[in-house]
């Protein structure tokens, strides 16, 4: 059962061109890596997909699930750029939290916000108020809430913007051993950081998928002769043209 956008169509003002238009998208199974300059629509599509926002043409689904309904708000969790902490809430309150908010009984959340955080590794803060949690640690409680529900599709968007290397790697290997279960759809600008080790690469540019397969066929847009470990960024660069002719 796989997330699948139709000819969808999205515009902020109504006198203005769509953000998004006639766009048609499956997300693979896996950890897709979901790549564009700024403003090409990277977070427009995820809030789409989460049903944060309402199209203006064609559809969202997920298998049965009708869009926008508390089932399918279950099933796919969004994460938002920036997340606000309840600063009176420790993060495993924070994560019941949400859990209870998507239908789940109180004891439920609460047994279940344990093992999610513990998957994150933040079983040792859990008892931490979130607003005493650094940045990285708090997307990651992100994550736990959409553990802590069982969400069959994880939208993440820029989980990895303003992270040391160390929380990147850390991050990284979270989502790496999150893609089996579930799927990813994770934006960045962290071209080189997140885009190798994805199974899937999808670029998107002015609204439109420029480009959408595996990681190989990404790379391959690299230019001959591209240094090792620049390959990535060379396939970025090719696909979307010089940035000094943007
Ligand atoms: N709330 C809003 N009201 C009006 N226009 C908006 C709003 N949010 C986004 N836009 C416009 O929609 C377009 C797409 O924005 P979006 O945030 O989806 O791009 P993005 O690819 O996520 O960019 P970035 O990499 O900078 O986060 C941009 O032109 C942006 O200015």
């Amino acid at each position: 059962m796989n997330l699948e956008l139709s000819a969808l169509t999205y515009g902020y003002r109504r006198r203005r061109p769509p953000v998004i238009e006639k766009l048609d998208y499956r997300l693979p199974d896996g950890l897709t890596v979901l790549l564009g300059p700024n403003g090409a629509g990277k977070s427009t599509l995820l809030k789409l997909a989460a049903s944060a926002l309402a199209p203006r043409a064609g559809t969202v689904s997920l298998g049965d699930l009708a869009y926008g309904s508390p089932s399918y708000r279950r099933a796919v969790a969004w994460m938002p750029q920036a997340i606000t902490p309840l600063p009176s809430l420790t993060a495993r309150e924070y994560v019941a939290y949400v859990g209870w908010l998507k239908g789940m009984s109180r004891s439920d959340a609460w047994a279940r916000a344990e093992r999610a955080l513990a998957r994150v590794e933040l079983a040792d803060r859990a008892g931490e108020r979130t607003s005493r949690l650094s940045g990285g640690q708090l997307r990651r409680v992100g994550v736990a809430t959409a553990l802590v529900h069982e969400a069959r599709v994880l939208l993440l968007d820029e989980p990895t913007a303003g992270m040391d290397p160390r929380q990147r790697r850390v991050f990284r290997d979270l989502l790496a051993a999150l893609r089996d279960e579930v799927h990813i759809l994770v934006s960045t600008h962290d071209v080189a950081d997140l885009a190798e080790e994805a199974d899937q690469v999808t670029v998107l540019d002015g609204g439109r998928v420029l480009h959408t397969g595996t990681t190989d066929s990404f790379l391959r847009h690299a230019p001959a002769g591209t240094a090792p470990g620049r390959a990535a960024e060379g396939a970025y660069t090719a696909l979307l043209g010089d940035p000094a002719d943007a």
